[in-house]
């Protein structure tokens, strides 16, 4: 179903003075506009060493590139078409376009009048024509110190998941169900645990995991504000044997957020599905190029797999050496698609990346990691809270999905009428400061 025709709010927006979007749109981003320059200039010698003469000029352009973008933002100057004729130049800036359409009075796309979730999609992606303007630098990734220190920082968690882990697959075959539906929602709530420690709401600060991730667990459970859990394990338990041989043939999906400790939670998570014999393909879905600070690309999932595998440790490097092997025998795939580094709301996908929202539709369950995905789900509007989430969704419903995500960003629906109204009252931030979470499912209605 598209979305033409259904109503929605506004979106969210910097032009509402004081709301968490003008906030991140003044300060945030700039900031990591700033430490994206000092990730460049620290490198410079690194670029001399590989490139000569040829990098240290190219990394000098890249940085007035990014100073004049900065000076832009702070400015409220109009947003650019972009230049460089990569694969999605021309959906980007036919989305400018868009954009430019549905402002009033005619008045310039710009930072802080047009919606949140297009501006901040949009200074990821000038970060990149930065890069791609300027050879040798378009392979670098900017983030990926800090992508690689998170995942270093978090050994100590990484460890006693790891070891979890592997003692369940030892016991596996003498689990009652009721032992392993235990053990998924565990795993199902560390993965949407480990969706707090991305890198871009704290402007890049560490945000690793120290402590043991199953201790805090039975705290955490009040902080999630809709449990969906229940219906997720319906889901997976009904899709077994639905093949027409009567065969197990369970396709789950997994539309990744961030690298570092977070990965490592859907590594476990998506391993344990495969083990326990709840889903028989696991594809992930990562960014084609470096994404909201932490965002994984298919360099970072192959390194922390790799990575992993050479652990001084035994579960870790057993379990490293388990997923190396998926990859190679097709249990796990990973898959990027330009449309998740687009600015679109989900409910565009179906018209504007027919393919991906055909792939989506042969799954039997979909994940959705973390803040920004459940804002393009719900379209980063001004939903009231107890919208129910297939209405936000607006027609966007390719298979039975699940959103992952602790909360960042002032968008939040499906919840009990009073329920935000208690919140506001205790919390004030309850929408953005990470320490709420929900597993939200929607499926689509079958025909029998
Ligand atoms: O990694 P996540 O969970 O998608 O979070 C990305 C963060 O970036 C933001 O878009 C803010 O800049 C927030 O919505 C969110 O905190
Ligand atoms: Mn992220």
């Amino acid at each position: 179903m598209e979305a033409e025709g259904i109503s929605a709010p506004s979106s969210l927006s910097a032009k509402f003075e004081g709301s968490f979007a003008y906030l991140t749109v003044r300060d945030r981003l700039p900031t990591i506009l700033t430490k994206v320059i000092d990730t460049l200039h620290r490198n410079k010698d690194n670029f001399f060493k590989e490139y000569g003469e040829e990098g240290t000029q190219a990394e000098k352009r890249a940085i007035s590139f990014l100073s004049k973008l900065r000076n832009e933002l702070q400015t409220d100057k109009p947003v650019l078409a972009l230049i460089d004729n990569a694969e999605d130049t021309q959906t980007w800036n036919e989305y400018m376009q868009r954009q430019q359409d549905l402002m009033e009075d005619g008045k310039p796309v710009s930072w802080f009048k047009s919606p949140w979730l297009y501006v901040e999609c949009y200074m990821y992606r000038k970060i990149q024509e930065a890069l791609y303007m300027n050879p040798p630098m378009d392979k670098f990734d900017v983030f990926k110190e800090g992508k690689t220190q998170s995942y270093l920082e978090s050994q100590q968690a990484i460890k006693s998941l790891c070891t979890y882990l592997q003692e369940l697959i030892t016991n596996m075959e003498n689990m009652t169900e009721i032992q392993l539906r235990d053990s998924f929602l565990k795993l199902l709530q560390v993965s949407l645990w480990g969706n707090k420690c991305d890198l871009s709401i704290s402007a890049g600060q560490d945000n690793s995991q120290k402590s043991s991730p199953f201790d805090s667990l039975p705290d955490l459970q009040r902080f999630i504000l809709v449990d969906d859990s229940n219906m997720v394990w319906s889901t997976l338990v009904a899709a077994q044997g639905s093949g027409s041989s009567g065969m197990k043939h369970a396709r789950v999906d997994i539309v990744l957020d961030n690298a570092g400790f977070e990965l490592v939670t859907d590594l476990v998570f998506a391993d344990f599905l495969v083990s326990a014999g709840l889903a028989k393909h696991i594809r992930f879905h990562g960014k084609s190029i470096p994404w909201f600070v932490s965002d994984v690309t298919k360099q970072d999932f192959e390194w922390t797999i790799m990575q992993t595998m050479a652990a001084n440790h035994k579960w870790m490097s057993a379990s490293g050496v388990q997923w190396k092997h998926f990859i190679k025998d097709g249990t796990w795939s990973y898959h990027d698609h330009s449309f998740w580094t687009l600015p679109h709301e989900f409910c565009d996908m179906a018209v504007d990346a027919a393919d991906l929202y055909s792939t989506l539709q042969g799954s039997d369950l979909i994940f959705f990691k973390g803040d920004l995905n459940y804002r393009k789900l719900t379209g980063d509007r001004k939903w009231e809270h107890t919208v129910p989430f297939d209405q936000a969704l607006r027609g966007f419903q390719p298979a039975p999905l699940c959103s992952l995500r602790t909360l960042k960003a002032d968008v939040q629906v499906g919840l009990q009428p009073g329920q935000a109204e208690k919140l506001s009252s205790q919390d004030p931030d309850w929408m953005t400061n990470g320490k709420y979470a929900v597993v939200q499912f929607s499926s689509p209605h079958r025909e029998q």
